[in-house]
């Protein structure tokens, strides 16, 4: 099954036509809630479960130009974001908006064809809140992707970064996912995130990395999370740069944290799709993200390889417990 017309009711949605009016109705009621009670995020997990016989238990985020990590997933049922009520919409070219279900290496996932930003408007909370509808859904594997620039002077352009840890810049700032009341339902009210990202899964993608040859373009490293949208400065690369980090972008570090929050284990790997420019006249070097999306797309399978590689063992170690 593929697509609106097999589900059959995904259609009911808010605005059934798509005139631009509708549609700039619909991103500005998906920025108008700011945030998500547990009882409007459990309305959206039931919308999907009445609509959708698979119950993943793998929750994959695809990130920029990284659609396609989700073609290999079988039996496939998608949903359009803006056909899901009270969904954000998703505004950034490289990424689709759409939710699609089904299994990869015989495991029931669900799949996000385009994430969520800051700089898109939307609070933090309501950036990661697909992550708890996940987790509703009984998901309890998170495997979140990215676009990033390198920082660490090792990486080259379409190497894979598996994300051993992150620095939460936007925290710094007092900025969280988890602001505001907590719900004891998702988690606690101070979560740790010493193991945010899981050490088995962190070595079993070493593993397949060195079966699929391809050891020497896949690193280990910590990602950032900057507010975006403009890329950064020379000076703000050096200073991410002493403070230890491999690879900055402007996602996945709200999502990690809700996911760690609600008990889920995080795998995530940035793909390298620019260097950070630590000269002033390397104007050549400069972000731009028709670049970032080529990459990804051009780098898409390989990738998806390495996910699908990984949920394989996943799947084995399901079945043996
Ligand atoms: O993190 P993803 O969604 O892969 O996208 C990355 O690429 C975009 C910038 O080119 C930003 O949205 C940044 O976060
Ligand atoms: N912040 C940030 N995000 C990115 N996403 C892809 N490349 C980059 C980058 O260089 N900086």
């Amino acid at each position: 099954m593929t697509g609106k017309k097999a589900n059959g009711s995904c259609n009911v949605a808010k605005n059934t036509s798509n005139d631009s009016d509708n549609e700039n109705r619909n991103v500005y009621y998906a920025m108008e809630k700011p945030t998500y009670a547990y009882d409007d995020i459990k309305a959206i997990a039931d919308y999907l479960m009445e609509r959708t016989p698979v119950r993943p238990k793998i929750g994959i985020i695809c990130g920029s130009g990284l659609n396609s990590l989700a073609d290999s997933i079988t039996n496939t049922q998608s949903f359009d974001y803006e056909n899901i009520p009270n969904f954000p919409v998703s505004t950034v070219e490289g990424h689709v908006g759409r939710m699609i279900f089904g299994y990869l290496e015989n495991m029931p996932v669900m799949a996000m064809q385009g994430r969520f930003h800051y700089y898109e408007g939307y609070p933090l909370a309501k950036c990661s809140m697909p992550v708890r509808v996940m987790k509703l859904m009984g998901v309890q594997y998170l495997m979140a992707t990215n676009a990033a620039g390198g920082l660490n002077p090792k990486y080259k352009v379409g190497d894979i970064m598996i994300m051993r840890d992150h620095i939460n810049m936007m925290g710094f700032a007092g900025n969280s996912p988890l602001q505001g009341p907590n719900d004891p339902r998702f988690g606690p009210r101070f979560p740790p995130m010493t193991n945010a990202y899981n050490a088995h899964l962190i070595s079993v993608a070493h593993k397949m990395a060195k079966e699929m040859g391809i050891s020497h373009e896949v690193h280990e490293g910590v990602y950032t999370c900057l507010g975006g949208p403009n890329y950064e400065t020379v000076a703000e690369l050096k200073m991410l740069r002493i403070l230890g980090v491999d690879a900055v972008g402007m996602s996945t570090v709200h999502e990690v944290i809700t996911a760690r929050h609600c008990d889920m284990t995080v795998f995530a790997f940035s793909l390298i799709t620019n260097i950070g420019a630590l000269e002033y006249d390397s104007s050549e070097d400069e972000a731009n993200h028709e670049e970032v999306v080529m990459v990804g797309k051009s780098r898409q399978s390989i990738c998806g390889q390495l996910m699908c590689r990984v949920i394989k063992e996943i799947a084995k170690e399901c079945q043996t417990k």
